[in-house]
């Protein structure tokens, strides 16, 4: 199957006075129409970055310094603002943490979910009124036409996150990059915007790189994932045979801090020590100062990606022709 979106080899970097330091590292991954990729990774490992350069969203000081994007087999990563902006608006949607980050505080709901799809879509004022009134019913929104005249000042936390839902699909975009969608939100409320969001892309066939730091919602809600530490993927695959037999001690790691069925026999732990700073990268493998099975190699040379299975794992354990060295 053809990708939807293909990040290929993606370099951000970020200017300094004297310096450039490196945020996101030959990162590819590809997500297919309908696909649910998520990027997982503790912070600062480069996920909202990624998220930030495939919407055409960096700033200076950051910026992409290699690598290629493409929509649709069509190159994103060149076009002008002008053309970023229309593919933003119609395409590709974003969901951020904050909703009111996505939503005017000085805007009804109506009138923005209005004014997005009028200048997105070829509809009357009464079609994208009723198209309002019929998205906000979806999302669970009750009385929904009462609604459509509220501030999002007057909606609970969760209410403005299932609004900032409906304003995400309301052009039926193709994809959609939600980055912590949930997490400034209650975990019983977490678990709902979490099932609506795949029960919308489920019928819509809507792909959607989900960026969070939580094992717990890789496990509810993607197909893939894409493991990322100090700005480069270390473990890319299929989510239930990542969750049954992570390749990588780092996402062994992430999934030890799931407090739930996946790892009932054992304690909850966090990993001992902390990511490298950007202005302080580590040679050889980044995670090796913190891996419980690192090898004397780790320490010198960057492990390549190897293929394990179905999954893609940049560690030395997982090279077949090492493993008896080791
Ligand atoms: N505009 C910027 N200027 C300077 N540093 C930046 C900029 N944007 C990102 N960074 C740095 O790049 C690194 C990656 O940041 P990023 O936000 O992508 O991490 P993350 O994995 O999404 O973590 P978090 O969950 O905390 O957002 C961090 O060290 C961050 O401080």
């Amino acid at each position: 199957m053809s990708a939807l979106l293909s990040v290929q080899g993606l370099r951000v970097e970020i200017a300094q006075r004297h310096r450039v330091l490196t945020a996101v590292d030959d990162v590819s991954f590809d997500i297919a129409a309908g696909e649910i990729l998520g990027v997982v990774g503790e912070s600062g490992a480069g996920k909202s970055v990624t998220g930030t350069a495939v919407l055409g969203l960096l700033e200076r000081p950051a910026y992409q310094a290699a690598g290629r994007i493409l929509f649709d087999g069509r190159r994103i990563d060149t076009l002008d603002e002008d053309a970023m902006r229309a593919l933003r608006g119609r395409e590709i949607a974003a969901v951020f943490q904050d909703p009111l980050t996505s939503l005017d505080p000085l805007m009804t709901i109506g009138d923005q979910l209005v004014e997005t799809m009028r200048t997105h879509l070829d509809l009357t004022q009464a079609e994208a009124v009723e198209r309002a009134a019929r998205l906000l019913a979806e999302v669970g929104i009750p009385a929904p036409r009462e609604r459509l005249a509220s501030y999002p000042h007057e909606m609970s936390g969760g209410m403005r996150q299932r609004v900032v839902l409906a304003l995400a699909f309301c052009c039926e975009p193709r994809l959609i990059i939600a980055d912590e969608p949930t997490t400034a939100l209650d975990v019983s409320i977490q678990a709902q915007i979490l099932d609506l969001l795949r029960a919308m892309c489920r019928e819509r066939g809507t792909a959607v790189m989900l960026v969070t730091h939580d094992m717990g919602v890789i496990a509810e809600v993607t197909d893939h994932v894409a493991v990322m530490y100090a700005g480069r993927l270390v473990e890319v695959g299929p989510t239930r045979r990542l969750l049954a037999a992570a390749a990588h001690p780092y996402t062994r790691g992430l999934m030890a801090s799931i407090p739930d069925m996946y790892r009932r026999d054992e304690e909850l732990m966090q990993i001992p020590g902390s990511m490298p700073r950007l202005d302080a990268p580590v040679p050889g493998c980044a995670f090796h100062p913190r891996c419980p099975q690192a090898l004397a190699r780790c320490a010198g040379e960057r492990p390549p990606s190897f293929t394990t299975g179905a999954s893609q794992v940049a560690c030395w354990l997982a090279d077949p022709a090492g493993r008896s060295a080791a």
